[in-house]
């Protein structure tokens, strides 16, 4: 197999150290061709979809694909961002933020890193963002993808999508993963935090009349439990975790899963059916917070926010509230950096490279004997 051509390579260049935040992807706009685009690459990928291939390209090129890409398309149109400083989908603009914010608490730390973000399916892609960081000068690179829990379906692809670009690569740069951080400390406190400011703002349900805080995960195949992915149990501990720091008993808070996709069942309880039931006993406010999405996207904004609201509320519930994400909270981005900087002991972080100094040295003598 030919290998890619390297980097010009650059005698002295600094050897860096990166830091590769990974999320699950987007569609570039949220029209119908856009969204087939992304879910024709998101749905193909056989970690996600495991079912035999010759079956399934068909089930999605004719079935899926033309129905889903124009449904989901209005559902991006109605999260899309336009603001001024935030414009496109949710869930880039959030990892973007969250980037630039490591970036600059790391920096202000005095750590020489350099933090960068890509998209497991759509843009920006994992090749371009690690050739881009390649060409800066990255020889160590640290992959984190911002699940918590861990899945074969979401992390593991994310980190054969690396893997696969290193395996291209004649010069390959040293790799680190983060697995998972599903009951990081940091992580947990960044949680509670975001709940009980919102709490601290919008007043909180009155647990003892029957109020209730809903931790909604996003779900998977139940398959996939039974073959041995640790997602279900990762997920009852980082919600159990959250429970005790905010001081709930147990019946006053729930954990379910959500955005079933296809016929197969998945894991259990579902979110929408725990909300029309809680509205149907006439749950006075319920609160939805989902601990497994680091940032906002569609299935938080139109899933829950939306659609999840008017389920509750047309069943009879009374107030609906939605947490938002920790997207760029601070307690979050110091959590990401005590994450990042554990994993990364050991590699150079404020000091260039030995050989970097030697070459700087060198030019250094040849300019002094030039004068
Ligand atoms: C948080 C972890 C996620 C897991 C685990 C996960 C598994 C998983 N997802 C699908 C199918 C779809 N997911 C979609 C959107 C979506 N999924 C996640 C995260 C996880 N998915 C996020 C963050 C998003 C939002 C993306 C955005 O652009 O905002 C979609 C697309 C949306 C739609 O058309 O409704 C699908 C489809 C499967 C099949 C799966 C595990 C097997
Ligand atoms: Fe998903
Ligand atoms: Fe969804």
């Amino acid at each position: 197999m030919p290998f890619l051509p390297e980097p010009p390579f650059q005698h002295g260049q600094v050897s860096k150290t990166a830091v590769l935040l990974i999320n699950l992807g987007t569609p570039d706009a949220p029209t119908p061709q856009a969204v087939r685009r992304y879910l024709k690459q998101f749905l193909s990928d056989p970690r996600v979809v495991e079912i035999p291939r010759a079956l399934w390209s068909v089930i999605l090129n004719v079935i899926i694909l033309p129905f889903r890409s124009r449904a989901s398309a209005e559902k991006y149109e109605s999260v899309w961002l336009r603001e001024a400083n935030m414009t496109g989908s949710p869930l880039l603009v959030h990892t973007e933020r969250q980037a630039h914010a490591l970036q600059q608490h790391l920096t202000a730390a005095g750590h020489e890193v350099t933090v960068a973000c890509a998209m497991r399916y759509g843009n920006p892609s994992i090749p371009s963002v690690i050739h881009a960081l390649r060409r800066q000068g990255a020889e160590r690179i640290l992959v984190l993808p911002l699940y918590p829990q861990y899945s074969g379906t979401t992390t593991a692809t994310a980190f054969d999508a690396v893997t696969e670009v290193f395996s291209a690569m004649r010069n390959q740069p040293e790799l680190r993963a983060v697995k998972h951080f599903h009951d990081h400390p940091g992580y947990i406190e960044a949680l509670r935090d975001r709940v009980l400011e919102y709490w601290k703002r919008h007043g909180r349900p009155d647990f003892g009349a029957g109020g209730k805080l809903l931790l909604s995960f996003h779900g998977v195949p139940r398959r996939t439990l039974e073959l041995g992915d640790p997602y279900h149990c990762e997920c009852l501990k980082t919600g159990r975790l959250l429970g005790e720091a905010l001081g709930l008993e147990p019946g006053q808070y729930l954990i379910t899963f959500q955005s079933r996709f296809g016929k197969a069942e998945w894991l259990q309880p579902y979110t929408a059916p725990t909300l029309v039931e809680l509205g149907r006993v006439g749950t006075g406010r319920v609160d939805v917070f989902c601990p497994g999405f680091v940032a906002d996207c569609l299935e938080t904004l139109e899933e829950i926010a939306m659609e999840g609201r008017e389920e509750f509320r047309h069943a009879g519930g009374g107030d609906f509230h939605f947490i938002p994400c920790l997207n760029d909270a601070p307690s979050w981005i110091a959590a990401l950096a005590d994450l990042t900087l554990t994993h990364l002991q050991g590699w150079p972080l404020s000091e260039p490279h030995p050989h970097a100094l030697e070459a700087q040295r060198s030019r250094a003598q040849a300019r002094g004997a030039a004068a």
